[in-house]
């Protein structure tokens, strides 16, 4: 078991490069498996999640090779239906393989997917849609029996809520079914608009995707193609309110302005000030921070609930009270009592926590409960008194390729050591 040692207060300088995003390659690879031939997937982040997806890829009779940031994925060989239990639960983007599989095959037989635990994360939207589309779903002993007669169907979809998996699921399951789809109330993130990239550049033919109505005109066969998967928005976040929280002055490499346009205005309400030339962002934090009005996590164009907990961390030190709503998950403030071992002072209602900021936060041993929980519990050590250890490591490190060594980057005191018992 490992644990992250940090040496907080010193201001992060320097400039970092944003990885690749996780929430846009791992459908992307679920999508190789709708190919007839080889995939080539560029600027894939090297992370537990990704490592998950491969394993599934090969389980299924794909040849996977991954060589820095690419992985090449050979789909020609894919018979197998089913996902082990153990895979399904290491992350939720094992559930998007479902219709990748089923429309492949014609068949699908897996179990229910793991990923953070933030609340109830029901998969109903993913399993409606898909039976829309023809596919029969038997659910027993823990396991999802899925059969189709022939190829799935297009159909007209109205989803109740935005769902990101939901709109996955469905664009995968109906690339190659016979007609025309027809989403609803789509969710709008920029991972879906990457997988529709990917899939048009296979011979898919989305239209829309970004938008609320996304209409897939299904195809015979797709074939595999080269691509690059999108920077991560939620990384970048992170990093930024590591910087404005110790103060310091960050240039971030490879981003996308529009990606980040629901978090820069919570970004110059704490004071910070902000330049994009291109895909850099340039970050000067403020001192003190200003608090934060009310942050609202929402759907895409809104404040992503992904980026929450990093931004409170950041909020703690703020010259004020700031305030939270998280809209998305039931239970996503796990990162809380953790911040308060460290003299944050935060107030929970419900889905509200007002955070009073304080002058100082001291190292404290903190444990990670889930990934953009653990994120924050980095900004807050980076910006304490002392010596903060995170422990809880492989929730982290589902998300950040390697977190110590981008912030080494930017000056930070911070590494990785063995911890004991
Ligand atoms: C791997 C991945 O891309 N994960 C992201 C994805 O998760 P994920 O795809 O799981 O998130 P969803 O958009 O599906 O979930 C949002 C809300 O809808 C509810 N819901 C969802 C599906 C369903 O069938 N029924 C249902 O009730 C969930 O419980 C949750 O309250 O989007 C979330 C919201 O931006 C992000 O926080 C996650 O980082
Ligand atoms: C919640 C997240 O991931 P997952 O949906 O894979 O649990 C996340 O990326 O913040």
């Amino acid at each position: 078991m490992c644990k992250l040692m940090i040496e907080g207060g010193r201001q992060l300088r320097g400039t970092v490069d944003i990885q690749g995003a996780k929430n846009a390659a791992l459908p992307v690879l679920a999508a190789c498996v709708l190919c007839g031939s080889p995939c080539v997937i560029h600027n894939c982040p090297g992370l537990l999640d990704v490592d998950a997806s491969c394993k599934i890829l090969e389980h299924l009779g794909c040849r996977v090779r991954k060589e820095r940031g690419t992985v090449t994925v050979d789909p020609t060989g894919v018979t197998e239906p089913g996902i082990p239990d153990a895979l399904m639960r290491e992350m939720r983007s094992s559930i998007v393989f479902l219709g990748a599989i089923a429309a492949r095959l014609g068949r699908a037989h897996i179990s229910f997917p793991g990923g953070c635990e933030l609340g109830p994360r029901p998969i109903d939207l993913h399993l409606a849609a898909l039976r829309r589309l023809g596919l029969v779903i038997h659910e027993e002993h823990g396991y999802l029996d899925c059969h189709c007669t022939g190829r799935l169907h297009g159909e007209t979809i109205a989803l109740s809520f935005p769902s990101v998996g939901a709109t996955e699921n469905i664009l995968l399951a109906a690339a190659t079914a016979k007609g025309m789809t027809t989403i609803i109330n789509a969710a709008r993130e920029p991972e879906i608009a990457d997988l529709a990239s990917f899939l048009n550049r296979c011979g898919a033919k989305v239209r829309g995707a970004g938008e609320s109505v996304v209409e897939i005109e299904g195809v015979d066969a797709l074939h595999g193609c080269e691509h690059a998967v999108i920077p991560d928005r939620i990384v970048a976040a992170t990093y930024m309110a590591a910087a404005a929280a110790t103060g310091g002055e960050v240039e971030l490499r490879g981003v996308r302005q529009a990606h980040l346009s629901p978090v820069v205005p919570v970004f110059l309400e704490a004071g910070c000030a902000i330049r994009i030339a291109g895909n850099r962002l340039f970050l000067r934090g403020a001192h003190p921070l200003s608090p934060l009005r009310c942050v609202r996590t929402m759907p895409y164009p809104g404040f992503p609930t992904d980026a929450q907990a990093p931004v409170m961390a950041m909020s703690t030190l703020a010259a004020g009270n700031s305030l939270f709503v998280e809209n998305i998950f039931e239970n996503r403030y796990k990162h809380v009592p953790e911040l308060v071992r460290m003299g944050a002072s935060i107030k929970l209602e419900g889905k509200v926590a007002v955070v009073e900021g304080v002058g100082t936060l001291f190292g404290a041993p903190v444990v990670a409960a889930d990934l953009r929980g653990g994120a924050a519990l980095v900004v807050a050590g980076l910006a304490a008194e002392g010596v903060t250890e995170v422990t809880g490591l492989h929730h982290i490190d589902r998300g950040y390729t390697s977190i110590e060594q981008d912030l080494t980057r930017l000056g930070a005191q911070i590494h990785r050591a063995v911890a004991n018992g």
